[in-house]
Order: C-alpha cells, then sequence, then structure tokens
C-alpha cells in the first residue's frame, strides 16, 4: 500500500464516532474500495475509519505539546491547533468533550503522565469564552479560523450524533476479542480510565467550570421551583387530612399563621439532625472511596447507614417504651415541616454562600451559570464537606431518608389512634413494611449511592437540601399520612397480590442494581462471564444482556413498580395517595434522559448502538 497515509502495524491516534473523543489505536489495514481504514483501539473494538479521523501519533503529541510550551493561556485557547480542534463545536459540551480526547488518550500510553498532561489541555479551544486577548488583530483571524473550521468540519458531526443509525451505518464497530479477553482487558484498565477521566474532566473545566446547559427550566424555571415546590408541599399537606382530598381543592384554605410554626418542633427537628450526624461521624463501619474527582482526589464516606438505622430504631423503641407520644408527629406535622423547611433554607444559604469561597475544581458543573437564582437552586458546590462530614451524602442517606420510617411509624400509631384500633390496619402495615424495606435496603447498599448522578454530578444546593430534609419525609410519608384518616381494608388476595407486586419490584430493582454494581467493580466477575458486552473505547463496557439487555433502566423499572404497590393499599378513592407514583413517574422520565445524554457523550457510537439492541428505556415494549 505504497500511497497510504497510515500504515498497518502503525500506532495512531483515531477519533471515536460521533464524538470527539482521540483515542491511541493501531492501524489494521485498509479497504480501497470505501476509503476506510480498519483500526484496532486498545480494548479490542475494531473500527473502520475515514482518513479524516486518524492523525499520526507524533503530530498528535507534537501539536499538544507545542500548545502547552509556546503560548499564553489566552492564545492557546484560540488558537491551539490540537485533533480536538478538528471536531470544534459551538457548545460547551463539545468543547469539553475535545478537551477531554487529549487527557483521555494520554494515561492510557502514558500512566503517570496524566496528571501532568492535564493543565495541557485547558488550552483546548473553548468556544464559549471568547476574551479579548493581547492581540486584537489576531484575535479577529482566529475567530474567523474558527468560524470556518466549524462549518467545514463540525456539521458532519453533528449531523452524526443527532442520527446514531447514519452514524452506525459510516462505521462499523465490532468486537475483536472474545467477551473474557476483553473483560479482562477492562478490569485492567478501569482504574486507568477512570484516573484519565477525572484528570479529563479537569481539563474539560479549566480554571472556572461553566455550566454545559440548564436544567430544570434554566433561570426562570429554578425560581419557579423554588417557591413552587414548598408551596406544593404545603398544599398536599393541606388536603391530607380533608375528607375527600382532591386536585379540584385549590387553592386551599391557609389554617392561621400560628399553626405553622413551633418553637418545640424546631428543636425536635434540630435534635432528629444532631442525632443523626452524631452517628454519621462515629467511628463505625466501613470508609467507602467516593469515584476520582476533577482535583484527582477521591473522597472518603464513612457508610455506616446501616447501623445508623439500627440504632434510630432502638432509640425510637426505647423513648416510646418510656412513654413518648409519637402521635406528635401526626399532630404537628405542618409546624415539623415548616422547621425542616427553614434549616433546609438555611442550609442552602449557607452552601450558596461558601460556595463562593471555594476553588473552582470543587464545584459541580451544573451550578455554575453565573446566575444566582439557579446556582442558589442547582448547587454550585459538589461536595461541601465541614472538615471530614460530609453534608451532601449525610443530607441524602440520614435525616430524611430514616426520618421517613420515623414518620410512618408514627402514621401508623396515629391511625390506630384516631380509629380505635389495637393495631394497625393491613394497609398501613403493607405501607410502613415496603418503605422500610426500601430504606434499609438503600442504606444496607450506602456505598452504591456514592456512583449515582446526585452524588457524582450535582452541585448541593437548594434542590437536594430541600429534597432530602422536606420532600423526602414529608411527601414520601404521604400514603401512611392517608391512611390515618382514610381506612381502605384490604381482602387477603388483594393483599397477596400487592405483597406479590412489591417483591417482585424490589426483586428486579435489587437484583438489576447489583448486576451493574458488580459488573462495574469487576467486569471479570465469573459469576457476570455468561452476560454479553458492548466495548466502549473508553475501555468500559456496557451490559447488553441480563437486566440491563431488557431495558436500560431496568432499576428504575423496578423502583415503579414497587411504588405502585405502596400506592395500591391506599385504594382508589382518591388521587392523593398516587402522588408518589405521579411524581416518580416524572422525575425517572427526567433522569432517565439526562442519563441517555450523559452515556451519549461518554461513549458515542457504542452508546448508539446498546440503544439499537435494547430499544425500550424502562418499561419493555412500551416505553
Ligand atoms: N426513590 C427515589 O426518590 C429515587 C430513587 N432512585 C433510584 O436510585 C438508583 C440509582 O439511579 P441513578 O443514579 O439515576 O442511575 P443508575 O443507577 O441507573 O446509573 C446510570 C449509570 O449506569 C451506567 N450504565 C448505564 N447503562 C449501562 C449498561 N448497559 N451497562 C453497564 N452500565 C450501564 C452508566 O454509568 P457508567 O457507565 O459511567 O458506569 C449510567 O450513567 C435507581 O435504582 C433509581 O431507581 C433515583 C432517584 C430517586
Ligand atoms: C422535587 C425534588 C426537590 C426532587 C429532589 C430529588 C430527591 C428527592 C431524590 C434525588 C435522588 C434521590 C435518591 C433517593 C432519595 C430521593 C432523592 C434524594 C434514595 C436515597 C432513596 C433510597 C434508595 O434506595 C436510593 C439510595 C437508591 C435513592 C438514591 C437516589
Amino acid at each position: 500500500m505504497p500511497s497510504l497515509k497510515y500504515q498497518p502495524g502503525e500506532k495512531v491516534m483515531g477519533r471515536w464516532p460521533g464524538s470527539s473523543l482521540y483515542y491511541e489505536v493501531k492501524v489494521l489495514g485498509f479497504d480501497s474500495k470505501s476509503r476506510l481504514y480498519t483500526v484496532i483501539y486498545k480494548d479490542g473494538t475494531e473500527l473502520e475509519l475515514k482518513e479524516q479521523d486518524i492523525i499520526s501519533y507524533l503530530s498528535f503529541q507534537a501539536r499538544t505539546r507545542s500548545r502547552s510550551n509556546s503560548r499564553s493561556p489566552g492564545r492557546r485557547r484560540s488558537r491551539s491547533r490540537s485533533p480536538a480542534r478538528t471536531t470544534r463545536r459551538s457548545s460547551s459540551r463539545t468543547a469539553a468533550a475535545a478537551s477531554a480526547a487529549i487527557t483521555e488518550s494520554a494515561p492510557s500510553s502514558h500512566g503517570d503522565a496524566k496528571l501532568k498532561r492535564a493543565p495541557e489541555v485547558k488550552l483546548s479551544p473553548l468556544p464559549q469564552e471568547k476574551k479579548p486577548t493581547e492581540n486584537s488583530s489576531n484575535n479577529k483571524h482566529e475567530k474567523k479560523e474558527e468560524n470556518n473550521t466549524a462549518s467545514k468540519e463540525i456539521q458532519p458531526d453533528a449531523k452524526a450524533e443527532a442520527d446514531p443509525e447514519k452514524n452506525l451505518g459510516r462505521y462499523n464497530l465490532r468486537r475483536r476479542k472474545d467477551d473474557g479477553e476483553a473483560k479482562a482487558a477492562e478490569a485492567k484498565t478501569e482504574q486507568q480510565v477512570k484516573e484519565a477521566k477525572a484528570s479529563a474532566a479537569l481539563a474539560v473545566t479549566g480554571p472556572t467550570p461553566a455550566s454545559p446547559r440548564l436544567d430544570f427550566g434554566g433561570k426562570i424555571g429554578a425560581f419557579f421551583w423554588t417557591l413552587f415546590l414548598p408551596a406544593w408541599v404545603l398544599f398536599l399537606l393541606l388536603q391530607v387530612n380533608r375528607k375527600d382530598p382532591s386536585l379540584a381543592n385549590f387553592p386551599p384554605p391557609l389554617p392561621p399563621l400560628q399553626s405553622f410554626w413551633d418553637p418545640q418542633a424546631l428543636g425536635f427537628v434540630v435534635l432528629w439532625i444532631l442525632f443523626q450526624a452524631l452517628l454519621y461521624v462515629l467511628p463505625v463501619g466501613k470508609l467507602s472511596e467516593g469515584v476520582l474527582l476533577r482535583s484527582g482526589r477521591r473522597l472518603k464516606y464513612r457508610t455506616n447507614g446501616f447501623f445508623a438505622v439500627l440504632v434510630s430504631a432502638a432509640v425510637v423503641a426505647a423513648a416510646v417504651y418510656q412513654g413518648a407520644d409519637l402521635t406528635y408527629i401526626h399532630s404537628h406535622f405542618l409546624q415539623l415541616t415548616t422547621a425542616s423547611f427553614l434549616i433546609a433554607m438555611l442550609l442552602s444559604i449557607y452552601l450558596y454562600v461558601r460556595s463562593r469561597s471555594t476553588s473552582p475544581d470543587e464545584r459541580a458543573l451544573g451550578g455554575n451559570s453565573g446566575n444566582m437564582i439557579y446556582d442558589f437552586f442547582k448547587g454550585r458546590e459538589l461536595n461541601p464537606r465541614i472538615k471530614e462530614f460530609d453534608l451532601k451524602f449525610f443530607c441524602e442517606m440520614r435525616p430524611g431518608l430514616i426520618g421517613w420510617c420515623l414518620i410512618n411509624f408514627a402514621m401508623a400509631l396515629a391511625e390506630m389512634k384516631q380509629q380505635k384500633l389495637d393495631a394497625p390496619s393491613s394497609s398501613m402495615i403493607l405501607v410502613n413494611v415496603f418503605q422500610l424495606l426500601y430504606v434499609v435496603d438503600g442504606l444496607w447498599n450506602e456505598e452504591a449511592i456514592l456512583t449515582t448522578m446526585d452524588l457524582m454530578h450535582d452541585g448541593f444546593g437548594y434542590m437536594l437540601a430541600f429534597g432530602d430534609l422536606v420532600w423526602v419525609p414529608f411527601t414520601y410519608t404521604l400514603q401512611a399520612h392517608y391512611l390515618v384518616s382514610h381506612p381502605n381494608p384490604l381482602s387477603l388476595p388483594v393483599l397477596s397480590a400487592i405483597v406479590t407486586l412489591k417483591l417482585v419490584g424490589f426483586y428486579i430493582f435489587r437484583k438489576s442494581n447489583s448486576e451493574k454494581n458488580a459488573f462495574r467493580r469487576n467486569p471479570s466477575d465469573p459469576s457476570l462471564s455468561h452476560l454479553k458486552t458492548i466495548p466502549t473505547a473508553t475501555g468500559k463496557s456496557l451490559l447488553v444482556s441480563g437486566w440491563w439487555g431488557v431495558v436500560r433502566h431496568p432499576n428504575y423499572l423496578g423502583d415503579l413498580i414497587m411504588a405502585l404497590a405502596w400506592s395500591l393499599p391506599c385504594g382508589f378513592s382518591h388521587i392523593l395517595p398516587w402522588f408518589y407514583m405521579i411524581y416518580f413517574i416524572i422525575l425517572l422520565v427526567h433522569r432517565d434522559s439526562r442519563d441517555m445524554n450523559e452515556c451519549r457523550r461518554k461513549y458515542g457510537s457504542a452508546w448508539d448502538e446498546y440503544c439499537r439492541t435494547v430499544r425500550y428505556r424502562i418499561i419493555p415494549r412500551v416505553y
């Protein structure tokens, strides 16, 4: 092949189709008919690439080096000519991916060099930052050049991303090694890839991370949600004790102002939070490592949630035994909610204020729009900590979650009192046991929370503070709350059917979550060797059979089935106890689409292939 630009066996950098990422690949051959090179990635993935998507290894290195050596930061940003630049688009997301490409390729081949290289990739073009630099005429030229590049090279890519079928048609993705080999290779590279990603993320954000795009309706949306969510909680709580709770009762007649406030209620809430904080800091249980951060650090988390729920249960039982009247929670629900809201609000203000003095690599990508209200709502700091005390992790897993079970239990006592029963009704028992199982399971598997979206990506601001401290304990308890004054006796067959449904949902939820966790922790786990996978250029694979071959989010499916089983004991007389189900569908559909976007960005056409193979998102053959 004398006229070929790249020879078989040559090590080059190949662009991952549908993305801006370049990885080290080896040329295997060239098809003169299709004019495509066959290349192989380090994880064994073979692809056919166009010449324009390949760059020689040496010039790739030279270009990244020259950018870091010879230019001032301002100029580097706009004039660098790395391969990443060839795929520059006018969105920060693309600029981020382009920057990521350089560092993601580097660590796999250069090991230790990865963190040293991170600052280098900050130099990649960030089109959204068009700040004037020292030479204005140069700038004009650079701007023009960027635009030209964009129109020449960006549009085909944008199309490919919008149309995965086309993207796949253009490139032929196939596995070279058998699954076992690929999994073993993946196990080896997983650590490197994680570290590369952290370096890449650092590069992506640069010194001042800018939000990629605004979720939740942007600035106006954030303002709306900040006011609407507490108003909605109030509406639900004013409805739940009514004889005929209905959405049609809007606006509700407001109770006198003093019924919202009770200093004693505030005292109880503060005491509960302090008690949970004490259990959290006790040196009991495992110290688990979180994901690698942009700063290159890994945080440690005390995962003793199961211990916390056991001690809490024992303390509550002892208090009841000593004569404490837990029905206070039912009779002072509004005051307790107001107190929790006040704490959530103060916490959010504190979080916002302290985020102003945190270093940029401690900030979340999503909460730095520059708009005060949006950033306050979404949260700017990723892992706010007071010494070793992680505020986000603590709030998400402890006071609200364990408080949810405490409130449910109090509702069971309130039901007995109000309806003069010797024992809680069967509906109340079902709701209590089902939700207790859910919470205890979450705390038992507490380590798994460290890889959820909230912990990895979302900043800690009003949304999560309010969600954790008000929304979860005071709205997730609506079914039990409703049953206090709306009895719904269940026949044995109905009860059995609901229990079966709950168990089915729980089985799907737990099995699918565990399957993915086990696979992510050890891809060559022998117990998973029967599963089919799709390799991706990041070194990670995607499960394509087993639970993750049924739908793309089997864990959401299980969670939704459980939600159904939580509402069914309340019957169909009113919509109010179905609120959780309705809200949860909206939350998970939105979460699924956020995750889809993130995975498409991370995995490019491998993700598209996964989506083609596993066609439904949450419910087989429906959605
Ligand atoms: N009760 C409640 O209020 C709520 C409960 N939840 C529950 O919390 C749990 C966690 O949910 P969430 O954090 O949203 O997301 P998931 O646990 O579903 O995690 C999604 C991630 O899994 C990985 N992944 C996706 N597809 C595959 C595949 N085929 N093979 C291997 N890995 C794959 C990807 O990450 P990567 O490839 O980077 O590993 C993806 O980003 C769920 O069970 C959910 O139901 C969530 C929200 C609220
Ligand atoms: C409307 C509003 C303010 C929403 C905020 C969303 C939060 C309430 C939820 C986001 C993700 C959550 C998770 C759980 C609780 C609800 C929030 C905080 C969770 C801790 C419940 C228990 C599960 O077992 C879980 C650990 C999987 C789960 C993780 C996500």
